[in-house]
């Protein structure tokens, strides 16, 4: 594979990865409106330790670099309190 064909490897990944962000984040307003109901807060200390735990054992299973994976984890779940404070 040479460098061009690479790099527009990587693009269709980026576009993918944009997608499924995106897709994460559809689930924001589902989550506010229970949250809402419950009256419960936006962050959840305990979910977001499992998230992120569980995203230092995949990255681990997969070879990549835990702290760098649980950094990108950390930055999507603020993305998604972020947009959940807007549904509430
Ligand atoms: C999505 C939730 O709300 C927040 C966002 C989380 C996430 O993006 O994974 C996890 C915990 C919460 O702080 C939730 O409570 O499940």
């Amino acid at each position: 594979m040479n460098l061009e064909e690479s790099r527009s490897a990587i693009e269709g990944i980026d576009r993918d990865i944009v997608a499924l962000i995106a897709k994460r984040q559809e689930y924001s307003a589902f989550i506010a409106a229970e949250k809402k109901k419950s009256g419960s807060s936006v962050r959840d200390e305990v979910q977001r330790r499992k998230v992120l735990d569980r995203a230092a054992v995949l990255a681990s299973e997969s070879d990549l670099d835990e702290e760098s994976i649980v950094k990108i984890f950390d930055m999507l779940v603020e993305m998604n309190e972020k947009a959940q404070k807007n549904y509430i």
